[in-house]
């Protein structure tokens, strides 16, 4: 499948100047959070949630003003499928990295949510001094984690569609585009 291909068949959902604007406000309000006194003199432990995150974490760092300490973590329950299944970790953030940190979780999509969940319990474990997350996009569905868990900051909505584009990927392709797009039905 060509760039093309991809144009022909697919509806663009969020062009890239709306989702440049979004990503560019959320750094605002993240900078906003970081700098009240409660983080002073303090650095933020940034972790990418692989692979999804990886544009979105690249895209937001460079707006973000606070001292930050880049690390990733990957946890992952869709592989090449557009159905999620149980969540399969693959890199595990280590305890001493966690334990007394100020942490962000930085991901692409918040859909139903267990991927976050999980890894938001997994860090608790291990008694950060404060743990947020962060995602570009929120699907728009009830499926949501019965927890009641949800990010602390997010970006911008989407329709309940399977998306690709800005780290999302099509059976393991794609991520690169800088929109989003989804299948026309
Ligand atoms: O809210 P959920 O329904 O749990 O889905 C969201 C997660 O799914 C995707 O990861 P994926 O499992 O595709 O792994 P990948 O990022 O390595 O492709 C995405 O990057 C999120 O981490
Ligand atoms: O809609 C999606 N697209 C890409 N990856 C995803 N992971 C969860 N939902 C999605």
């Amino acid at each position: 499948m060509t760039l093309d291909d991809i144009k022909q068949q697919t509806d663009l959902l969020i062009g890239e100047s709306h989702i440049d604007q979004a990503i560019q406000a959320l750094a605002q309000r993240l900078n906003q959070f970081y700098s009240n006194e409660k983080f002073a003199g303090k650095s933020i432990t940034a972790y990418c949630v692989m692979n999804g995150g990886l544009y979105f974490t690249g895209q937001l760092m460079r707006n973000l003003t606070f001292p930050l300490s880049l690390k990733y973590l990957h946890a992952s329950r869709y592989g090449d499928e557009t159905q999620g299944a149980e969540l399969n970790w693959r890199v595990r953030p280590s305890p001493a990295e966690l334990q007394g940190k100020d942490i962000l979780l930085i991901d692409d999509i918040f859909d139903e949510g267990l991927t976050l969940e999980a890894i938001y319990q997994e860090c608790t474990e291990h008694k950060p001094n404060s743990i947020n997350s962060v995602v570009l996009v929120d699907k728009q569905h009830l499926r949501k984690p019965k927890s009641g868990f949800t990010p602390n900051f997010i970006g911008l909505e989407v329709e309940d569609r399977y998306i690709f584009g800005c780290g999302m990927d099509y059976k393991g392709l794609w991520r690169n585009l800088p929109a989003i797009y989804a299948f026309k039905r």
